[in-house]
This record gives structure tokens, sequence and C-alpha cells, in this order.
């Protein structure tokens, strides 16, 4: 059989389906029943080209529609050093913007809340195991009760605490995480889509940790969508109950001005360290507790991979439909993994933490971190497949920063170069600013001379919902007019 005749074998096919109906129209339009075989042959030819050109039409459209789709859709990258809050951005706009994932996903948070609060505890009880000489009471006197005294008395309380110290393996199980894993890095592993194998369409969107979760009380027989449902709350065995039956020798830990004295003379500043909720304990140390937005917000999870999140908010006809969201793992292992999703990006949301500059990266304790956010920012301001791109930075831990200038820590002692000016807030901010916005326009002007593009600033407390909110609604006015202006709409 040749090439041809296969092809005519289709427009009979066509001729039969197309005119058996009753239709009055279908009958108009029925080939002649006396037509010569030359007649029916060219007919058939003529109706087969025609189905060609309306199916190469439709397909013209359809690659329109696709186009027009993606055109309507935006890219956003959240990048940044490891704790710089990504991921707590990120939850921002999903409160605001789809404020059903965090309500679905708010239990599986509290396990993490209640490890977030068991390594604070932890690190409270290694700062008191110091050697008792090395210390004494203050404020009391050695009469009022001795060195030792005090140390058994703290041993007495850790004894007492053993079965919440306990807990931290448990919950670190219960979250996946490998046994010999730091528990200060409870980490959010995003995992593949079937079939995908780490390239940039293989999107990564579970977080492992919560699937495990939602599998673990699923094979527990949790019942129906209420939260009290899915929360074995009477089970003796439950982090919550533990954690509530070791609430009155928590609080008596954490009221007493010793363990504060302690902590402060061996520099333990728990109060800024990601995840703390120990000033929190009377409402979290309880078996029924159930976290809040604020706590979701504050809890501290280590992002690894890169994951995917849509949103659609309100938007008019000319305005992007879809937002797309990228959160990424930011410590220097993680940082390679971000490179397939610049090329498409149309704005890069940057955090830098500005609180840390008096901190070190946990991956090298020799990198100051803020000297490491200033690098990673001009890294991303020399990238090629960025030049297309709006950079949006928040100066980050806005609220710790000030609180630790407050206390006294003098921000001239690490940033030298800052010489004697105030050791205050605004001034601080402003001088960052001034060094971030320096960078952005040495290395913009190199890769694109011709862009106009300012960077755009913003002081952040991420953890803040209503300020962040705020400074969303700038921030998607800002992404919008600069995606008009690309998409030559404006
Ligand atoms: N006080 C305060 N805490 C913040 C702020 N932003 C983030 N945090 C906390 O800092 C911790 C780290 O934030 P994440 O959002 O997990 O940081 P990340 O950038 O995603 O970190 P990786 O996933 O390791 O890359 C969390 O416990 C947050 O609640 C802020 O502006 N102020
Ligand atoms: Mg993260």
């Amino acid at each position: 059989m040749s090439v041809q005749t296969r092809r005519m074998d289709r427009p009979v096919e066509l001729s039969e389906r197309y005119y058996s109906s009753d239709d009055p129209l279908d009958r108009v339009l029925r080939p002649d029943p006396h037509e010569t075989p030359d007649q029916r042959s060219a007919r058939l030819m003529a109706e087969f080209e025609a189905k060609q050109r309306s199916d190469a039409i439709d397909e013209m459209l359809r690659q329109e529609r696709v186009a027009q789709k993606k055109k309507k859709e935006v890219k956003i990258l959240l990048l940044g050093q490891s704790e710089s809050g990504k991921s707590t951005t990120l939850k921002q706009f999903q409160l605001l913007w789809a404020p059903n994932i965090l309500d679905a996903e708010r239990l599986y948070w509290r396990p993490v809340i209640f490890l977030n609060l068991v390594v604070s505890v932890r690190r409270i009880l290694e700062c008191l195991s110091v050697r008792p000489d090395e210390e004494a009471r203050p404020g009391t006197g050695s009469s009022a009760m001795s060195v030792e005294e005090t140390y058994s008395r703290y041993a007495e309380l850790k004894l007492k605490l053993s079965p919440l110290l306990q807990l931290e393996s448990v919950l670190l199980n219960e979250l996946g995480a490998p046994a010999d894993f730091d528990s200060a890095n409870v980490y959010d592993r995003t995992s593949p889509l079937p079939g995908a194998s780490g390239h940039k369409r293989d999107i990564l969107v579970r977080m492992e940790w919560q699937e495990r979760l939602a599998k673990s009380k699923a094979a527990r027989g949790s019942r129906g969508p209420g939260l009290g449902d899915r929360v074995a709350f009477a089970d003796p065995g439950d982090a919550g109950a533990i954690i509530s039956a070791c609430r009155p020798e928590l609080q008596r830990l954490w009221d007493d001005p010793f363990v504060h004295a302690v902590m402060a003379r061996r520099k333990l500043r728990l109060e800024e360290s990601s995840g703390f909720f120990v000033n929190d304990l009377n409402r979290i140390a309880r078996y029924e507790y159930i976290p809040t937005d604020e706590d979701i917000l504050r809890a501290r999870v280590r992002t690894i991979g890169v994951s995917e999140h849509r949103f659609t908010p309100p938007s008019t006809e000319r305005e992007p439909a879809e937002w797309v969201i990228y959160d990424v793992g930011g410590t220097r292992g993680q940082r390679p993994k971000w490179v397939p999703y610049f090329e498409d990006a149309q704005a890069i949301i940057f955090l830098a933490p500005v609180s840390a500059f008096d901190q070190f990266l946990a991956e090298d304790r020799k990198v100051n971190r803020l000297a490491d956010s200033f690098q990673l920012f001009e890294h991303i301001c020399k990238q090629e497949l960025l030049k297309g791109s709006s950079i949006i930075l928040f100066l980050n831990k806005a609220d710790l920063l000030k609180a630790k200038l407050d206390a006294g820590v003098r921000f001239n002692k690490w940033i030298e170069r800052y010489g004697d000016r105030p050791n205050e807030f605004e001034a601080v901010a402003n001088y960052l600013k001034g060094k971030f916005v320096e960078l952005y326009k040495f290395h913009r002007n190199k890769v694109s001379p011709r862009d106009s593009r300012e960077l755009y600033v913003h002081l952040t407390s991420v953890v803040d919902i209503r300020t962040t909110h705020a400074i969303f609604q700038d921030v998607k006015e800002t992404i919008i007019r600069d995606y008009l202006r690309n998409t030559k709409l404006i």
C-alpha cells in the first residue's frame, strides 16, 4: 500500500462520519451520489487538505494560548543565605494569598515547634552543665546557696526533664531526619515529583516531613478534618502530653535569674536564635496546643532543595494571573541548585538578615554572615542570566537588629568601616542599605548598562504579619510594573 493510499484512507472515514447524520445541513453538503471515481478522489483530497489546514490553525491557536498563559505568570525566586527568612517570606505569601494552605498544615507544625522548644531547653541545660567551681550564684552570696547545692539542684531538674530531652530524637525521627542529624537543623527536604530527576522542569514540590507526618497520621487512623480529631491529645505518648507534664519544671528553669545570669556570662543569647519558644511555655507546653499563624512563622525548619509554590491572587486582565514562587535552601551546599531557576525569573527577592552582623555561617565558622550576604548579593547582581530580572532586597530581621543595637552590641566592632557613626538602628540600617545599593549599581551597570531599574529595598521583619503584608503590596506593584514593561504592555 502506497503512502498516498494510506493518506486517502482517512478522508473516507471522515466523509462517512461527517455526512451520516440526518441533519438537514449535512444532507445539503452530502456528496453527489453519482460522482465519478475521479471526482470522489478530488473531493476527498480537498477535504483532507481542508482538515489539515484546520488542524494547523487549531494547533497555532493552542500554542498561542499556552504562550499567553505563560506570559501571564510571574516567577519569583526567594534567595539569600540560610536563616535569612526565605521560607518565612513564603509562609507570609501563603497567609496572604492562600491561607487554606497554612490551615491545612497547621498540625504538622506542632512537632516542629515542640522540637524547636526541646532544642532550646537542651541548650539551656548544656549551658548550666559547666564545672561547678567556675560559677557562683549571683546576688545570693555563697552563704545563701553553695555552688554545689546550686548545681545539684540543676542536676535534679535535668533529671526531671529527661523525658523531655528524650523527645528530641523521637520528634526528629517522626519528622524524618537521619539519626545523626543536628536538631538545630530540622529540615524540610523537598522531594521530586514522580519521574523527576533533578532538572529544572522536574519541579520539587513536596516537603518530605509534612508528607511523612501525613502518612503516619493516616496509618494511625486519623479521622475527620477537624483539628481536634487529628491529634492524639489524650495519648500519654504524644509529645504535647510529655511537654505539658514537664511544664512546672520548665517554668522554674526559665524563671530563675541564676539561669539567665549563667546564659549571659556564656553569651548564650537564645532569644535571638531561630525557633525560640521558651517565652511561650504557658501557651505551648500544653497537650491541647495548636500552633497559631505567628508560631508557624517563627518555627525553624531548614530547607533543602527547591520548592515551587503557585498562587493566583486577585488580578486585572493585564496583570499576571499566576505567581510562581520558588523557595530554596540557603546553605552554601544548596546554592548551586538555584542556577537552573535563574533563566526565566522575573524577580528576585533577596533576603539579607541584617541582625547577623556578629554571627558566623553554621556551615563555615570562619565566615561572617553579613560578609557572606554581601558576597552572595554581588554574585546575584553579576549573573548574566538574571540581567532581565528585577531585584528586590529585604534587609530582614530588622526587629532583631534593633534589639541587638539597643542591648549595646556595637556594630563597628564587627564592621570597622562603620567608624564612629551612631550605634543606632536607623543609622546602621541606612549604612547597610547604602552598601547594598552601591554593590547593585556597580555590578548591574556592568551586566546591563542600559537597565535603568533601581534596587527596590525594604527594611523587613518577615515574622510580622501586618507590616510584611503591607510591604508585599508594594512588592506586587513593583513586579507588575516591571512585568508590564517587559511584556511591552505599557
Ligand atoms: N525575629 C525574626 N525572626 C525571623 C525573621 N525572619 C525569619 N525569622 C526566623 O528565622 C528563622 C529562619 O528563617 P527561615 O525562613 O527558615 O530561613 P531560610 O532563609 O528559609 O533558611 P534556609 O531554609 O536554611 O535557607 C525562622 O525561625 C524564622 O521564624 C525576622 O525578620 N525576625
Ligand atoms: Mg528555608
